[in-house]
């Protein structure tokens, strides 16, 4: 199983490109494809769920273009888009039905699979409630839910745990570490956390460009030594920002601790901290950022 995504280019207006180059390629696991508002994940996920086509390159799933043979690829795919919309006035399993139809599912199959995965979701207890009475965690469970109908091998979701509370976030987690195995999963987040607990691969996008590919190990190995927690006053919090690669604030009776990512000691008397995934997030993000070129794709 490998999903292969070469010299992948999306420019939806003259010279601006939402996605530059990507180059990728995806075994079965769970892959976290991380980055700021406007980075081009959406459109990434788009193009891989064959919804919209890339403007350059190609994506292939098993060694088959997907822009030639669709319908290889969308059988087997599962897809949680990010503006997940429902029909209010259907109730789960009368929804599910509906989409396992235009999944072109067997309807005679269908009914206990639908059942088996709303239990999974912790769904059971809403069988007969209309969806328009639904919490927004509880939509989104149903968005989960539609994407598993045909036991994809490709599971893509965009900004999944949107809308959860902690405790669905934390099953949302689990289900997907069961579900991963002879599957490729793509999580699409700007919460670092999301992924930190579940994927094998982290994808680092930003303005578009690949920032990086790796495991969440290394690279929280290439940020070690580099975060350091320090005590400021109040007032000095503005210059810190200005100067610093700040990864969180907390505000204490003596001052505000810092947590600041950087190469050398920022501030006499900081003290090393052990890295999260956050942090080196930052820490790609702000070193390799200034480095983008913010130009045409060079094969172009
Ligand atoms: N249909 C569209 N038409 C024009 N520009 C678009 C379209 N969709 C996305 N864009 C632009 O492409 C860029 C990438 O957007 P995209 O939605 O893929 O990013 P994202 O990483 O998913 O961000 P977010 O987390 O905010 O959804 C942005 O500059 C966005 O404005």
């Amino acid at each position: 199983m490998l999903l292969e995504i070469q010299q992948v280019s999306k420019q939806y207006k003259k010279d601006s490109w939402a996605l530059q180059d990507i180059n990728l390629q995806l075994k079965p696991g769970i892959v976290g494809l991380l980055g700021p508002n406007g980075a081009g994940k959406s459109t990434l996920m788009r193009i891989l769920a064959t919804i919209s086509q890339p403007s350059n390159g190609t994506v292939s799933w098993n060694g088959e273009d997907i822009r030639k043979k669709p319908d290889e690829l969308r059988r087997t795919l599962g897809y949680l888009p990010q503006d997940f919309g429902v029909y209010p006035h259907l109730n789960p399993v009368e929804f599910l039905e509906y989409v396992a139809a235009l999944k072109g599912l067997d309807r005679s199959k269908i009914r206990p699979r639908i059942l088996e995965i709303l239990e999974l979701l912790n769904l059971h207890d809403t069988l007969k409630r209309p969806i328009g009475s639904f919490s927004g965690g509880m939509r989104q469970r149903i968005g989960i839910a539609q994407a598993l109908l045909n036991d994809p091998r490709l599971l893509i979701f965009d900004e999944p745990t949107v809308g959860l509370d902690p405790e669905e976030r934390v099953r949302f987690r689990s289900l997907l570490t069961d579900l991963s195995g002879e599957r490729v999963i793509i999580l699409s987040t700007h919460i670092v956390s999301d992924i930190e607990a579940t994927a094998d691969q982290v994808a680092i996008l930003s303005k578009g460009q690949l920032l990086t590919k790796s495991n969440p190990s290394q690279l929280l190995h290439n940020v070690k030594g580099k975060v350091w927690s320090v005590v400021i006053p109040d007032h000095d919090l503005q210059e810190a920002r200005a100067k610093w690669t700040i990864s969180a604030t907390i505000r204490r009776e003596d001052g505000l601790q810092l947590r600041i990512v950087s190469d050398q000691p920022p501030l006499p008397g900081c003290t090393p901290v052990s890295p999260s995934l956050e942090d080196a997030y930052l820490h790609i993000k702000t070193t390799q950022e200034g480095t983008l070129s913010g130009s045409i794709p060079h094969h172009i």
